[in-house]
């Protein structure tokens, strides 16, 4: 569970967010929406432990936590496959054992997010929902309780897209991985979340999905 309460958060005189109070059950599939600026990446920033709120406090009873960026270009000659890639997450170890437990793990990743049949293609060579997907193995391999997608759908077509949120629903149901989709996409946030944390003049509100309008995603002011 993660629990808000009367959360706020500036940066110097500029306030981000003022007395946010929600919660998020274990295993729930929510969407973060509002427009640019309003304060998404800094909250999750602060679930993260990369910013501390300025009051109040979050708290969380699992800390092991799945972030999935948006891709960002990478160069045709990036040196990595795909596999090296995901392993880049993988904590070095020199015991022998662990090592075989680890590969196994990251076979069974790749597996799981159809990755196994690509995974010695060089990563700068792969499509944007490849590369979106290894994103998403990499950030598994912790066997994080929170994954965080974080716009990770932004520059993707649409059919690639709905595989990838295909995918994470699953993972969502079967693994009962609690999903927070950062997001700007209003058909997304309908098809694939139940509930909706929405930024707001400076605060936070939660909807019902059926709520959900196209306007919450536009620009304030
Ligand atoms: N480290 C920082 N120092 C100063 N200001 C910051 C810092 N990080 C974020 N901000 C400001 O805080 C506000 C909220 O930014 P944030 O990135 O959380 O918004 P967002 O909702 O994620 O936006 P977008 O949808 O465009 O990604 C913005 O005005 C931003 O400029």
């Amino acid at each position: 569970m993660i629990q808000a309460q009367h959360l706020s958060k500036s940066f110097g005189n500029q306030l981000v967010f003022t007395d946010l109070n929600f919660q998020i059950s274990d295993g729930e599939f929510v969407s973060l929406i509002g427009p640019n600026g309003s304060g998404k990446t800094t909250l999750i920033k602060i679930m993260m432990g990369l910013e501390k709120p300025t009051s109040g406090n979050l708290q969380m009873s699992h800390h092991t936590i799945g972030y999935v960026p948006q891709f960002r270009n990478i160069d045709n000659d990036y040196p990595l496959s795909i596999e090296q890639f995901i392993r880049l997450n993988n904590k070095f170890t020199l015991n022998p054992a662990k090592r075989k437990e680890q590969n196994q793990k990251i076979q069974t990743i790749l597996k799981k997010t159809g990755l196994t049949n690509l995974k010695n293609r060089p990563l700068g060579l792969a499509s944007g929902g490849e590369k979106q997907k290894a994103y998403l193995a990499q950030a598994l391999l912790n066997d994080p309780k929170i994954l965080i997608l974080d716009e990770s759908t932004a520059s993707l077509d649409v059919e690639v897209k709905m595989q990838l949120m295909d995918l994470v629903a699953e993972l969502n149901q079967k693994e009962h991985l609690t999903v927070i989709f950062i997001t700007h996409d209003y058909d997304l946030t309908k098809k694939y979340t139940k509930r909706a944390l929405l930024f707001e003049n400076k605060s936070l509100k939660q909807v019902n999905v059926s709520d959900v309008s196209k306007n919450m995603f536009k620009m304030e002011g």
